[in-house]
């Protein structure tokens, strides 16, 4: 087999190494994790405050390997259900590259190095609310909620909701109503993005017996769900700026981003079946969803930025 020509100088750096390392690293689901690690340094940039280059290099990087961490166990856990879907039999523990054990000490080692650094890097309470992210997304999302209820992704999706608040407290120190916010920012756009996503894969979920949504409920109650969701994101999205956290220019931004999600909701809300276009509404807002959610963070950046400057107010 052929290995596919890599598309950046990071996919050729990975390429690069041992088979064995690239396995490691892919247990790491580090496409998904792009967003999670992005979403904490925006929220530690946005924070009001400081915090030293290296120490905030460091808190970054801890988040970075407790989501891995947390995505190898939950690899580790799942090995049997992913060996029966298209989309992930090609992973390392189902495909037989590696050990489950390998898979489970991997994740275990990546978890409490992360929170144990972060712990010294930036203090405790960062840290702790680590832990719990971590413990979300591989006990209570992994193993208890996912396969049990189609409830999964909207009380699951609030492990990765927590990054942007461990960023912000890795600097302040304190929770306060801000990355409170940005967590339930993420919790409300948490549904759309994975139902989406599940629309079109509703056949390898119901081969394995997970009761995602449109396996459960069907379609049309996921579709009607979505648009819930999308709906309840616009004001929310928007509400950093309505509580004086951000300026306008945060908040225009954010309702022009939330109105398009919406935009590109309403097809896929609105229609009963697939139409014989191989899915391309849900597609379509599946890829926004990814979009969606770095152009806002990055928006509240800018904000913040051309704020502490005085270029805005
Ligand atoms: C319970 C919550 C979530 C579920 C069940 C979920 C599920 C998924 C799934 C199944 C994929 C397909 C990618 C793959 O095959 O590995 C995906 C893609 C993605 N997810 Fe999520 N997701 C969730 C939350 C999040 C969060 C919180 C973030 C970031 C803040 C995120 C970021 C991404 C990104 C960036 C991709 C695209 C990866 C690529 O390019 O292949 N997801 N998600
Ligand atoms: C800091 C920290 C711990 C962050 C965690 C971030 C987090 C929960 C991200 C969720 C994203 C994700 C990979 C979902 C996949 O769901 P799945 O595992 O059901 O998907 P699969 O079918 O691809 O395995």
């Amino acid at each position: 087999m052929t290995t596919p020509a890599p598309t950046s100088d990071a996919a050729a750096a990975v390429q690069a190494l041992p088979a064995e390392w690239r396995d490691f690293f892919a247990l790491t689901k580090p496409r998904v994790m792009t967003l999670v690690i992005f979403t904490g340094l925006c929220g530690m940039l946005a924070a009001p405050g400081n915090i030293h280059p290296v120490l905030g290099f460091t808190a970054i990087f801890c988040i970075a390997i407790g989501a891995g961490g947390a995505a190898a166990l939950n690899q580790w856990w799942e090995a049997d259900i992913d060996a029966g879907m298209k989309r992930t039999a090609a992973r390392p523990l189902p495909a037989g590259r590696m050990q489950r054990t390998d898979a489970r000490d991997f994740g275990l080692l990546l978890s409490a190095t992360s929170v144990g650094v972060l712990g010294l890097a930036a203090g405790w309470l960062a840290a702790s609310i680590l832990a719990i992210s971590i413990f979300y997304y591989a006990v209570i999302y992994t193993i208890w909620l996912k396969p049990r209820t189609p409830q999964n992704i909207v009380i699951g999706g609030g492990a990765g909701a927590f990054p942007p608040m461990i960023g912000w407290i890795a600097v302040t120190g304190d929770i306060t109503l801000m990355p409170v916010l940005l967590f339930a920012i993420i919790f409300m756009w948490t549904p759309p993005h994975f139902w989406a996503l599940a629309l079109f894969m509703q056949s390898d979920y119901a081969k394995v017996g997970i009761p995602m949504m449109p396996v459960v409920k069907g379609q049309a109650s996921t579709r009607k769900q979505i648009l819930v969701y999308s709906i309840l994101l616009v004001p929310l999205a928007a509400t950093p700026w309505f509580i004086g956290g951000t300026t306008a220019l945060f908040g225009i931004i954010a309702l022009v981003l939330s109105l398009a999600f919406l935009a590109l909701a309403l097809p896929v809300s609105f229609r009963r079946s697939e139409n014989g276009d191989a899915m391309k509404p849900e597609k379509r807002l599946f890829a926004f969803s990814i979009i969606y959610l770095f152009a806002l963070f990055a928006a509240l950046v800018a904000d913040r930025v051309a704020f502490y400057q005085g270029w805005i107010s």
